[in-house]
């Protein structure tokens, strides 16, 4: 997008978001008429010019002279107006319409449109789509050459008034140009659907009365029953609902109705919330006094506040170290500004105890979960569009909440892959929060045990500002952690998940009255099912993926597209009738505990065991109350939890992370373990932790072991840098799909190829590695190969892709998606 489109509304941050760089890609490249394919980095473009194939025939010299010059004139008499409107496609371009004259009040940038797209007599289909500016009729002539009789005309607005404001126009303008999509697809993914639709909100009709139902009141001409209706709708002073005076009156509603016809009542709509929402029970709340560090943390982030300045701030700290406290505070003092703050979690943090922490110290909290319904999200969103919410927390999105006035955003553990969004507009929330709290001038805390290398890397080079909190809450000490190399232990070479050291642990920590924590990252009952004569394992038909034995189904299922069978008898490669489950899910683990720990109360916590809403806030309620004893899971019970009686922590099996074929491996080994350690020793009761794992002297195990993040970061920072990584590079990578292998193929060399020697042409210092197949080679049917575009300069990768892009439509049976600053390497 170039600076001309974007006068009104967004215009202040085109060149500086765009680069210096985009602007050499003018003039715009060719564009197919019509073709919805990905967009050229241009100008914008006129609707007739996207659609004109099948349009009239061209009007003669004498028509134009004669018909369209005059409308020409008259509309640049009549002072005109065109509307710059970006449609959900990928396509960075805005297409201009004129707007309609009784529309002119009604089209602003914010506000959604429905307008004809596309070839066809008629204009083409009718789409919907985002008005990003409003301008005068000459402008565009000026600016384009064009006679603006040749524009399409928007059919009429949606919703009653702009869903997005100046501001959140241009944040989407910035994340389609930074993550490579389209600004209406950004657009269109951040205002929640039921916003769109209006959900939970319902027209009703009011009446009030009129001068005639006033005067025909005092004249006495009304009969009885009117004139108590009469007298009540007076009274209401307010507009009231028909069954609201019927009841008053004691009379049908005819009655109203009757009064409306004679036109001694009128009609009002409005629009009214039909949610409600109960309140949470909340206890009372005692002031705690601020660690030294704490306070100290504090004290930077309320200095940038009152300065009302942008800052990113990485709070460091350890597990149990008491950050949460110090995000309270500083929301505190953003409420009492009469400003608002955003507060993100990961999703599976999003538990009632979270929300509790803010609701016992905020009156106004809303909550943003992907459990919402339409009509709750969109009462959430008009309550904080309206200032009537102080703390908004949720997941990644909310980082799109439509606050008045922000003071403020923080992101827990924000190490979590989950801010960054796999489906288009690709997004990172730490990258749009960066934004937005720029823009707004207000800080941004990031808090985590275990801060990304990338933001590490940022508070190394001074763009971010350390807060560290080394210590525990209460001189607490870090858990002492015990490393067991399973190698050699006996139970676990017999097939057992659990080997003898953890299960003496575990069986002490319960006759000690303590609860226990078993860790393991890897869901259903066997991970795989496994030739005993060829050596290999049962795959999914459709995916390069080994199928996970769920015994409570009597199946095997692909963890990647769902897929479930049933395990044949004989090996599908050769024949042999030696299948057999190998390894440990946390359906196997639940077995193993049950029959070790007979006496102990159980719970399984993962994504199978818990499908239905809010049984995992029950069963961490019943863990809190001393209910349960063993509690075992996935990372859902990894993070954020915070159980004083938890005395013992076993991860079951470190190495699971370890051996993915993803560059970050030993970050996310290292993460998940410190993690979960971090969910024992919160008491004065202590705990301890022990790791069991077949790679013991791997650095990421040995590092969180020690709870030596220091030296983690150290080690991994050289390798990145050996490999030329991020931190120390961005990368972009291309996925192409497609149910033909070899089509696929051909298709990533040559945009591999037109890419390099578009660099080499352009001098762009931008490397392009690849491509190969993905790790996952074959997903859902279709065949997947990969490259990357890497260089020390984000702007350099984006600028190359963005003038090759044009050159690769998504054609036939090969399709593609672009990630910057990929996470997932699948
Ligand atoms: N200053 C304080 N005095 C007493 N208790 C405190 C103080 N600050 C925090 N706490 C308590 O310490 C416990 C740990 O705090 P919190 O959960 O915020 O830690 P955290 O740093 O977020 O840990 P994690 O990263 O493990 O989730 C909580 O129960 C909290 O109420
Ligand atoms: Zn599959």
């Amino acid at each position: 997008m170039v600076a001309r489109t974007a006068t009104l509304s967004a215009g202040s941050l085109s060149a500086r978001a765009a680069g210096a760089k985009m602007e050499r890609m003018e003039p715009s490249p060719p564009h197919a008429p019509g073709a919805d394919a990905p967009g050229s980095f241009s100008a914008t473009k006129s609707a007739k010019e996207q659609g004109a194939l099948f349009d009239p025939p061209e009007p003669t010299a004498e028509e134009i002279a004669a018909g369209a010059a005059m409308a020409w004139e008259s509309a640049a008499a009549e002072d005109r107006v065109v509307a710059d409107v970006v449609l959900n496609k990928p396509l960075m371009d805005a297409y201009t319409y004129l707007v309609p004259e009784n529309l002119r009040d009604e089209v602003v940038p914010g506000r959604r449109v429905r307008v004809p797209f596309g070839r066809g007599p008629r204009g083409g289909r009718s789409e919907s789509g985002f008005v990003v500016a409003v301008r005068p009729v000459e402008e565009y002539a000026r600016e384009r050459g064009a006679k603006p009789e040749r524009l399409k005309t928007i059919d009429r607005t949606l919703d009653e008034a702009p869903l997005v404001d100046a501001k959140m126009l241009a944040l989407s303008r910035w994340i389609a140009e930074y993550y490579l999509c389209g600004w209406g697809q950004v657009l269109s993914s951040i205002v929640p659907a039921g916003v769109k639709r209006n959900a939970g909100t319902r027209e009703l009709v009011y009446y009030k009365p009129t001068a005639t139902g006033r005067a025909a009141l005092d004249a006495g001409s009304l009969t009885k029953k009117q004139r108590a209706v009469m007298a009540a709708l007076i009274d209401a002073g307010e507009p009231v609902r028909a069954d609201y005076l019927a009841g008053k009156a004691d009379c049908g509603v005819g009655v109203v109705t009757g009064l409306k016809h004679k036109g001694f009542a009128e009609q009002v709509v409005q629009r009214t919330d039909v949610t409600d929402f109960g309140d949470v029970e909340i206890e009372p709340w005692t002031e705690l006094t601020a660690t030294e560090e704490q306070q100290a943390a504090l004290d930077a982030i309320l200095t940038a506040l009152r300065e009302r300045e942008y800052a990113t701030f990485l709070l460091h700290g350890v597990t149990g170290s008491g950050k949460t406290e110090v995000y309270i505070r500083a929301i505190k003092e953003v409420v009492e500004y009469g400003r608002q703050a955003i507060v993100l979690v990961p999703e599976i943090a999003l538990t009632p105890q979270t929300i509790r922490r803010f609701r016992q110290r905020f009156e106004r909290v809303a909550v943003l979960h992907s459990h919402l319904s339409d009509a709750e999200r969109s009462k959430h969103w008009r309550d904080i569009a309206a200032g009537r919410v102080e703390v908004v927390v949720g997941a990644r999105s909310a980082i799109f909440a439509p606050t008045t006035h922000l003071g403020l955003v923080i992101i827990d553990e924000e190490h979590e892959s989950t801010f960054k969004q796999d489906s288009v507009p690709r997004y990172h929330a730490r990258e749009v929060a960066e934004k937005r709290c720029r823009e707004a001038g207000v800080p941004l805390v990031l808090g985590s045990a275990t801060p990304t290398l990338e933001s590490w890397h940022a508070a190394q080079e001074g763009r971010y500002r350390l807060l560290s909190l080394l210590r525990r809450v209460g001189k607490l000490p870090l858990p002492p952690v015990v490393t067991v190399d399973v190698r050699n232990d006996p139970q676990v070479r017999k097939g057992r998940a659990i080997g003898r050291q953890l299960t003496n642990a575990v069986k002490a920590a319960l006759e000690d009255g303590g609860q226990v924590i078993l860790f393991l990252n890897l869901r259903g009952f066997s991970p795989a099912v496994w030739c005993r004569a060829c050596g290999a394992s049962l795959k999914c038909p459709d995916c390069d993926v080994s199928l996970t034995w769920h015994r409570d189904k009597g199946r095997a299922v692909c963890h990647s597209c769902d897929h479930e069978q049933t395990v044949p008898r004989a090996c599908p490669g050769c024949g042999a009738h030696e299948l057999k489950y190998v390894g440990v899910g946390t359906q196997k683990l639940e077995e193993e505990v049950r029959q070790v720990f007979p006496e102990a109360e159980i719970a399984r916590m993962d994504s199978d065991s818990m499908r239905k809403p809010g049984s995992h806030d029950k069963v961490l309620t019943r863990f809190r109350a001393g209910e349960i004893d063993i509690l075992l899971g996935t990372q859902m019970i990894a993070k954020g939890l915070d159980f004083p009686n938890v005395t013992l922590v076993g991860v079951v099996d470190a190495d699971t992370q370890l051996h993915q074929p993803d560059p970050r491996a030993g970050e996310r080994t290292f993460q998940l373990i410190a993690q979960v350690a971090g969910r024992t020793g919160r008491s004065s009761r202590g705990g301890r932790v022990y790791v069991q794992s077949s790679n013991p002297a791997e650095p990421a195990i040995r590092r969180a072991a020690g709870h030596d993040y220091l030296g983690f970061v150290a080690d991994e920072l050289r390798d990145r840098w050996d490999m030329s990584y991020p931190p120390y590079r961005r990368l972009c990578r291309v996925i192409l799909r497609g149910p033909d292998e070899a089509a696929v193929k051909r298709r990533a060399n040559e945009m591999a190829n037109a890419l390099a020697a578009a660099a080499k042409a352009q001098n762009l210092p931008v490397q392009i590695l690849g491509p190969a197949p993905c790790a996952v080679a074959r997903l859902q049917k279709n065949w997947r190969f990969h490259f990357q575009l890497s260089g020390e300069n984000p702007n350099d990768v984006r600028t190359l892709w963005r003038t090759v892009e044009p050159e690769f439509p998504t054609a036939g049976d090969v399709d593609y998606v672009v990630d910057m600053d990929p996470l997932n390497m699948r």
